[in-house]
This record gives structure tokens, C-alpha cells and sequence, in this order.
């Protein structure tokens, strides 16, 4: 291994705390830090997922074909149940796919998901195997050509006869065709196919039936179906996001997945799930772990690879006629990464509490009890939307940090950003599940209008709110928290009551509502802003016996609360909860906890504990040695494996010397 670059291994010798202990904190304790760090390593050592040719220099196709080599790779192994535990599957998938979406990754997230979570006993028992199995390979197919957000408008017909006991499944328009469903185009053979149910002429709405798209033979495509790969994208290279059409393709009534809704062979419809939008669940499962997996895993490699490179770049002088110093030493460099940095420990900390409470609501719902589904489904779809949107803002701060260096794919930052971005559009577009989470803030700030109390997420709304900020220089938790909670049921109420007005004033509700939606989306957002800080405060209080990491976790709570005040300070202030002394003690504050974190930017970029090969970036490398290894990857390029490269034979000879060697 090479020595480390001297410039880095100063700021890791000045640390204050030791980062093998926050990378515990952030895995979720000792044992699942040591569990992870076996299975990547065993990954690492292993030459089927380190050894194959590199990614940034083969064509697309190439890319796509190699992730299947990998997938199958990944497949024989799953089958000996060596990742029958979720996490060291989900750990192995990571190295195997860097920040790159596997063809079988909607098999994996949604397909078998749907199945288990979807299916009645016997058709669990009869499906779960074989998809665990890989003896079918499947995707999500929901979306289409035109319509993706309102699910109620979804043309694919799934119509009932029961003389045959069948379901017809057809596409009856050209926007009806399913476009986009990850692995659809190539790889799988089954899908749940999401379709309006029509039965006897009645529409019942969007329901789930699994459907063989591909002989299990030769993987021809069955009569009836036409599917194919939806073409190159802004990334997402190595997946075949597909096309699928249905032209009167009969399925067995066995194939609706009957846990939520049944019908029987007469073509009864009977209704299980006490609410209606039971069938959303797998949505919701995977937009609360977009959060951590991939908002917060993409925003902490970018940070990890630009302030790694900021402590090696050097450039221009501090000092007068001094030695050129590391950028990260420059306020404005650290004011372009460290809130950054900061946010990726918020976003960490509420990634945890959604998974946890996911799981937690999700068996409640399990056994019966739904009472908790619209906080689930509000806040995971609000946190998604809020750390989407904020890591897709940094990675590309990240690369702006970066300076030219960053532009190229050597840097691995825009294939970290272009996979990162897509979660701000798939599993509910941004806005409209912060409307969702809007519907929720409505119906809450009703209930707290009437005198009524709020629970969970949206208890401060019912809370007597402090008039006035009591902010001070010693920026407590119990100050900020408050802050931000004044910040959010202002914004929430005041859009309510704009709603409310305007009702009064003649418009319909539905009018009201979209003449508000604006008002709605940012009281949604700063609502997520402040549930983001408490989980963050929450943690805080919540550690044991670690004084010099508490320290630097509050030195980034404090920066992550004070930034978002400065760039929100209309906010706080219009209504003078905030007084401009409080807002300019507020800005100073940043600039003096920027100083205070800088020494141990890198330490705490390294507690994300991410290996070279995760990262995929020449400078972000744990050497620091990134000047050789920049001029080793543009050797490395294709264009450079010959001297003169064919174009030149075929259009610059012939102009430059009027002949041509061809
Ligand atoms: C220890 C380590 C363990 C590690 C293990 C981890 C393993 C995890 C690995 C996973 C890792 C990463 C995952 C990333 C993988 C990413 C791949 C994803 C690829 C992409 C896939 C897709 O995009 S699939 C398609 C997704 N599509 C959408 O999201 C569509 C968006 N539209 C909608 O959801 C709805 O149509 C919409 C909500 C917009 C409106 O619905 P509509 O039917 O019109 O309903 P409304 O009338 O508006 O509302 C009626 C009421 O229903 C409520 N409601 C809506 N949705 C839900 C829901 N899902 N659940 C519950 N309730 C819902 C709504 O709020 C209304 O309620 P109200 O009371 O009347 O207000
Ligand atoms: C990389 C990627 C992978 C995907 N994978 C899958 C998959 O595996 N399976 C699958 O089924 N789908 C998949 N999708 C589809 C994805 O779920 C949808 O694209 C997404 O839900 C957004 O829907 P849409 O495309 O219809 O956007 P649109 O709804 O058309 O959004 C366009 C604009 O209209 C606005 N808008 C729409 N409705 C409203 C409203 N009610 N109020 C206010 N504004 C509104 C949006 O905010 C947005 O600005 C994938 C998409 C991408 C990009």
C-alpha cells in the first residue's frame, strides 16, 4: 500500500476523537460495524466484483451486460443463503455496484417486497421461494408513459371474465405503455404489474397481479408482450429501465396478489385491507430507506471525496508571499463543504429513526393496527423528498468544490450525483410528496385549531409556541429545537388559513388548495428541516459516555441548525420571532464553528468508513495520492490506446494533407 499523502495523515494525527467509535454510532453499533466491514471485505478480495473492466471506460451497453455478469455473480452466491440476512445482502450489493443500480435491484427492493408484503399466505408460499431463489427474476412495473404521480389515472387494464377465471391484462393507449421500471427491459421474466382492476364493467382501481413476461426457457418474450430497454438515460447506466405493452394477455385470477383485496371466482370483489391504499406499501417501504441509502450514503461519499481533496489541493496564498495552503483552509471553502458535512450527519441520524420506524409501524400494520400508516406514509414521504433534494444540492456543491478536477468522472462525483439525483423524481416526484406530507400539516393544524392535541411528528402544532426566540450564544438544542418548531407551525398554520380564507371567500377546496400549494410545499419543507434537527438533538441526548464525539456532533448540530437559520432567515425573523441581533449572532456563529470543525473534517469524513473501490474516485482516495493516480487514469483512456487515433485517418488527413491512409 502506498504511503499516505503527508498532507492528509496531519489532519487525521490532529483529530479530537477516535473515528473508529462514530463509525459505530453511525452503523448502529460495534457489532454491525464489524459485520459490514467483513462482508466488504470479503467482497473486496473477491476478483468477480473488484476485477472487471472499468466502468467509465465501456460503452453503455458494456456497462449493463458487465452488472448482469455481477448479478449473476451475486445471485449464485444469495443462493446458498449466504445473505440471508438483509443487511449483509444490502452491504455486499453496495461494493459489488458502487453507486450504480443493479439490474436485479428492483427484484431485490420491490419485486419480492410486493410479493411478501402483498400476497395472501398461499400465493407467498407459491411466489416468495422462487423469487428469493432467483428461479424468477422480477421488477415494479407501476409507472407509465403517461402518468407516474396520479396513480388513479393509470390506464393498463386488468379486466375480469369468469368464465375463464382470468384477468385480461391490456394497454389500450400509447401512454398506457409501462415505461420505466428498473431491469424491465432486459433482465427479468415475472413483474407485478400494477393495473386498474375492472370487473363487470366497474373500475376498481389500481391493484397489484404478477405477471411471466419472459419464457423461464430461453427468455424469449411471451405472446401478447412486447418489452424493451427505455434507451440511455441521465444515468443510471448499468439498469434497463423498460418499456412494457400488453396486447389482451390472459393471466390466472390467482395472479392478482390477494392479501389486500379478493376476487372470487364469480368475480366478487372483496375488500381485506382497512385502507384503501394498502396496495402503496411497497412505495412507502422504499422511500423510508431512500433516506439513509441513498440521500445520506451519496451526500456522505461526495463530502468524503471533496474534503479529502481539500486537504491535498493546494492553491494561491493566505499568507501574503506564503506557502500555498491545503483550500480547506480558505472560510470560503469550508463554507462551501462543512454545512455540507454537517448535513450528512442530520440526514444520517433521521435516515436511522425512519428505517427503525419503519419497521416498527410496518409489523403493527402486519398484524392489523393502522392507526400509524398516514404518519408513516407523511413522513417518510417528506423526509425522502427534504434529503433527496438537499443531497443532490451538496453532491453538486461537492463538485463545485472540487474545481476542475471535479468535472471529470476520475473525481466519481457525477456518477455519484446522476444516480443520487434520480431519487428526486422516482417513488413520488419531490413536490408532490411534500404535498402528501402537506395533506397531513392540514389535517393536523385543523385538529389543533380545534383545541385538539397532535401526536408524533406533529405534536409542536398543538404546543403553545414561544412568541419570541430565546436563542443565545450557546446556540442549546432546547433553543434551536424551539426555533425551528416556530419556524414550521407558522408556515403550517399560515398556509392553512390562507386555504381557509380563500374557501370563505367563494373558492372550492380544491382551487384553495392549489392557489396555497406553494405555502404548503415550503411549510412541508421546513417542517422536515425541523423534524430533521430534532432527530439530530434526539441523538445527541441519546449518547452515552462519549465526550469528545458529542462534542463534535454538537459543533455540527449547531452549524447544521445555524446555516439553515441564515438561508431561511426570512423565516424566522418576518414575524419577529427572530430579532436581527439573534440573526447576525447566528451568522457569526457559522463562521466560528466552521473553525472549530475544520480540524476534524477529515476524521469525520472517514468515520463514513467508505473503501476506495465504494467511492470510485481518484480524489477522494484514502492515500490522498491523487496527482499520480489522475495522471494513471487519463493514461488509462481509451483515446489514449493508440498514437493516432482512427479519426484522424478518417476526417483530419484528408483535410490537412488533401490524401488519406484508409
Ligand atoms: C441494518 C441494515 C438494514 C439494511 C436493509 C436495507 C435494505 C434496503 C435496501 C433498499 C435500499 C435502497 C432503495 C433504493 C432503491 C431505489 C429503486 C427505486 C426505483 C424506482 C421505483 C419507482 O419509482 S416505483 C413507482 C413509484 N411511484 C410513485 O411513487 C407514485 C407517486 N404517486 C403516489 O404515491 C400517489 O398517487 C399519490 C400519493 C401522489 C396520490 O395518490 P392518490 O391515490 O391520488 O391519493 P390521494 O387522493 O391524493 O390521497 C388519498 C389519501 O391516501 C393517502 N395516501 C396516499 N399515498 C399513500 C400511501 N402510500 N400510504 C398511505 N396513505 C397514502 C393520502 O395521504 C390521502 O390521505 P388523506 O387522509 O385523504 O389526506
Ligand atoms: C431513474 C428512475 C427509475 C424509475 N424506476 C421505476 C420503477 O422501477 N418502477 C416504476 O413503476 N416507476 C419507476 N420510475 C418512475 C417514477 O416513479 C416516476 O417518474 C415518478 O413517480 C414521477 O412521476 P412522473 O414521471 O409521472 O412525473 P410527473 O407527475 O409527470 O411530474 C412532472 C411535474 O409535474 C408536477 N406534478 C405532477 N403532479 C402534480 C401534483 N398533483 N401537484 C403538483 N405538481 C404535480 C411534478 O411536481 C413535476 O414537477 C422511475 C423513474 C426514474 C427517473
Amino acid at each position: 500500500m502506498a504511503a499516505v499523502n503527508p498532507d492528509l495523515q496531519s489532519e487525521r494525527d490532529g483529530a479530537t476523537f477516535d473515528t473508529n467509535k462514530l463509525t459505530f454510532l453511525l452503523d448502529g453499533g460495534e457489532g454491525m460495524t464489524e459485520r459490514r466491514r467483513e462482508v466488504e471485505a470479503e467482497a473486496l478480495a473477491d476478483p468477480e466484483v473488484t476485477g472487471g473492466p472499468h466502468y467509465h471506460f465501456m460503452s453503455r451497453p458494456e456497462q449493463y451486460s458487465d452488472a448482469v455478469r455481477k448479478a449473476v455473480h451475486y445471485m449464485k452466491q444469495a443462493k446458498t443463503g449466504k445473505f440471508d440476512n438483509p443487511a449483509d445482502a444490502h452491504w455486499y450489493r453496495n461494493t459489488l455496484w458502487p453507486n450504480e443500480m443493479a439490474p436485479i435491484g428492483l427484484h431485490t427492493t420491490m419485486f419480492l417486497p410486493t410479493l411478501e408484503n402483498n400476497s395472501s399466505p398461499e400465493q407467498k408460499e407459491k411466489w416468495a421461494p422462487l423469487a428469493k431463489d432467483f428461479k424468477i427474476i422480477g421488477t415494479y412495473s407501476q409507472t407509465e408513459m403517461g402518468h407516474g404521480t396520479n396513480l388513479k389515472a393509470l390506464e393498463t387494464t386488468a379486466t375480469y371474465e369468469p368464465e375463464l377465471e382470468q384477468f385480461i391484462l391490456h394497454s389500450p393507449t400509447l401512454s398506457s405503455i409501462k415505461w420505466w421500471p428498473g431491469g424491465l427491459g432486459k433482465t427479468s421474466n415475472f413483474a407485478v404489474v400494477m393495473a386498474s382492476m375492472i370487473i363487470k364493467g366497474k373500475n376498481y382501481g389500481m391493484h397489484p397481479f404478477i405477471v411471466q413476461l419472459r419464457s423461464l426457457e430461453d427468455h424469449t418474450v411471451i405472446t401478447g408482450i412486447e418489452v424493451g430497454d427505455i434507451g440511455p438515460k441521465f444515468g443510471f447506466n448499468t439498469i434497463d429501465n423498460g418499456y412494457l405493452k400488453f396486447d389482451h394477455v390472459r393471466i390466472p385470477r390467482e395472479n392478482l396478489l390477494m392479501k389486500n383485496a379478493v376476487v372470487e371466482p364469480d368475480g366478487t370483489y372483496v375488500r381485506i385491507a382497512k385502507n384503501e391504499k394498502a396496495a402503496y406499501s411497497t412505495m412507502i417501504f422504499v422511500r423510508a430507506m431512500i433516506v439513509l441509502e441513498v440521500a445520506t450514503r451519496g451526500l456522505a461519499q461526495a463530502c468524503t471525496i471533496a474534503v479529502r481533496y481539500s486537504c491535498v489541493r493546494r492553491q494561491s496564498e493566505l499568507v501574503p508571499g506564503g506557502p500555498e495552503p491545503k483550500v480547506l483552509d480558505f472560510q470560503t471553502q469550508q463554507y462551501k463543504l462543512l454545512p455540507v458535512l454537517a448535513s450528512c450527519y442530520a440526514y444520517w441520524f433521521s435516515g436511522l429513526f425512519i428505517r427503525m420506524t419503519y419497521f416498527q409501524i410496518n409489523y403493527e400494520i402486519q398484524q392489523g393496527n393502522i392507526d400509524l400508516l398516514p404518519e408513516l406514509h407523511a413522513v417518510s414521504s417528506g423526509l425522502k423528498a427534504f434529503t433527496s433534494y438537499g443531497s443532490m444540492a451538496g453532491i453538486e456543491q461537492c463538485r463545485l468544490a472540487c474545481g476542475g478536477h471535479g468535472f471529470s468522472q476520475a473525481s466519481g462525483l457525477p456518477k455519484i450525483y446522476t444516480t443520487m439525483t434520480a431519487g428526486c423524481t422516482y417513488e413520488g416526484e419531490n413536490s408532490v410528496l411534500y404535498l402528501q406530507m402537506a395533506r397531513y400539516l392540514m389535517k393536523s393544524f385543523l385538529q389543533a385549531e380545534k383545541g385538539e392535541t397532535t401526536t408524533n411528528s406533529v405534536a409542536y402544532l398543538s404546543k403553545k409556541n414561544l412568541d419570541k426566540c430565546v436563542l443565545g450564544a450557546t446556540l442549546s438544542p432546547d433553543t434551536i429545537i424551539a426555533a425551528y418548531e416556530h419556524r414550521a407551525a407558522r408556515l403550517v398554520r399560515k398556509a392553512g388559513l390562507r386555504v381557509n380564507a380563500l374557501e370563505a371567500a367563494g373558492k372550492p377546496y380544491h382551487e384553495a388548495w392549489n392557489l396555497t400549494s406553494v405555502q404548503f410545499t415550503k411549510a412541508a419543507e421546513a417542517h422536515c428541516h425541523y423534524f430533521v434537527v430534532l432527530k439530530f438533538a434526539d441523538t445527541l441526548e441519546e449518547m452515552e459516555d462519549e465526550a469528545e464525539i458529542h462534542n463534535v456532533l454538537l459543533q455540527l448540530f449547531q452549524l447544521y441548525a445555524c446555516y439553515g437559520i441564515t438561508n431561511y432567515a426570512a423565516d424566522f425573523t418576518e414575524d419577529g420571532f427572530m430579532s436581527q441581533e439573534q440573526l447576525d449572532m447566528v451568522r457569526l456563529r457559522v463562521l466560528d464553528l466552521m473553525a472549530d470543525i475544520r480540524p476534524n473534517a477529515v476524521a469525520l469524513v472517514d468515520s463514513f468508513d467508505y473503501p476506495d473501490h465504494i467511492l470510485g474516485s481518484v480524489l477522494g482516495r484514502y492515500d490522498g495520492n491523487v496527482y499520480e493516480n489522475l495522471y494513471k487514469w487519463a493514461k488509462d483512456s481509451p483515446l489514449n490506446k493508440t498514437e493516432v487515433h482512427d479519426s484522424y485517418y478518417k476526417y483530419l488527413q484528408p483535410m490537412i494533407t488533401g490524401k488519406s491512409n484508409l
